[in-house]
């Protein structure tokens, strides 16, 4: 099948510069701060959005959706229930790849590396960060596991919304927290014109950063 991609399109604004390796001398997080940036200034829907890669007990690769709650040196950070079936994953094999997809603005950013989980504290304050409605839900999903119809799903939020009542606080649930991403290595790609687009890898070695240019 074939996607007409329009007038610009994939190509990318042409007034941009070309991605260099000089965009990475301070490091891989200024600049994909800045590509973060211009995916909100964009308007793309849920820019923080990015496509979580892990592997199966069988090796096999399984993909699904997380929003990125957190960038610092560290790493890139995302919260989940560590029960669901990517946190299995990453409890059995703890190393993960995340890919941010900005097709308008022809960006996309994949960093892969070690995945662990962050300290109680981290995930305290991020969850009270979280409405209370989200909060609730969180306790009543057993994220991955099958249910019988939506109404028992509903009759579970019910549940526990009735167990909490309106005044408590409502606690974090139990095995739900964030994960943090360790880069090793980080992607950056910029749509170009026939298909000609600039990559620049970054990799860390111990403590040191390469960085090199792939063929697109
Ligand atoms: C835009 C978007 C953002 C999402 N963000 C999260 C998230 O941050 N954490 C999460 O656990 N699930 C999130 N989900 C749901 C996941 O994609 C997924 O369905 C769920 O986590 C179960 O995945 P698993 O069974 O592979 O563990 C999001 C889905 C979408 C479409
Ligand atoms: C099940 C689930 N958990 C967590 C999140 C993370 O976002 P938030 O903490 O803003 O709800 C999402 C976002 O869509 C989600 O669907």
């Amino acid at each position: 099948m074939r996607v007409g991609y329009g007038h610009q399109g994939i190509a990318g604004p042409s007034e941009e510069s070309d991605l260099d390796a000089e965009q990475l001398k301070d490091g891989w997080l200024p600049l994909m701060r800045r590509w973060l940036e211009d995916a909100v200034e964009a308007g793309i829907p849920e820019p923080n959005a990015m496509t979580l890669g892990t592997v199966d007990e069988h090796g096999h690769p399984c993909t699904r959706t997380v929003l990125c709650k957190g960038l610092s040196p560290a790493g890139v950070l995302f919260f989940t229930n560590y029960e669901s079936d990517k946190g299995r994953q990453l409890a059995a094999v703890p190393y993960a790849s995340v890919t941010f997809t900005w097709v308008p603005i022809a960006k996309q950013i994949t960093v892969r590396g070690p995945a662990e989980r962050v300290s109680a504290e981290v995930t305290d304050e991020y969850w009270h960060s979280r409405p209370r409605g989200s909060r609730l839900g969180a306790w009543a999903s057993e994220q991955s596991r099958p249910i019988r119809s939506r109404a028992e799903l509903d009759a579970a939020l019910l549940h526990v919304a009735e167990r909490f009542g309106v005044d408590v606080d409502i606690p974090v649930r139990p095995n739900w927290g964030g994960i943090l991403i360790r880069p090793e290595v980080v992607e950056f790609w910029q749509g170009r014109a026939n298909r000609m687009h600039n990559r620049i890898r970054t990799s860390r070695h111990g403590d040191r950063w390469t960085v090199e240019r792939l063929q697109p």
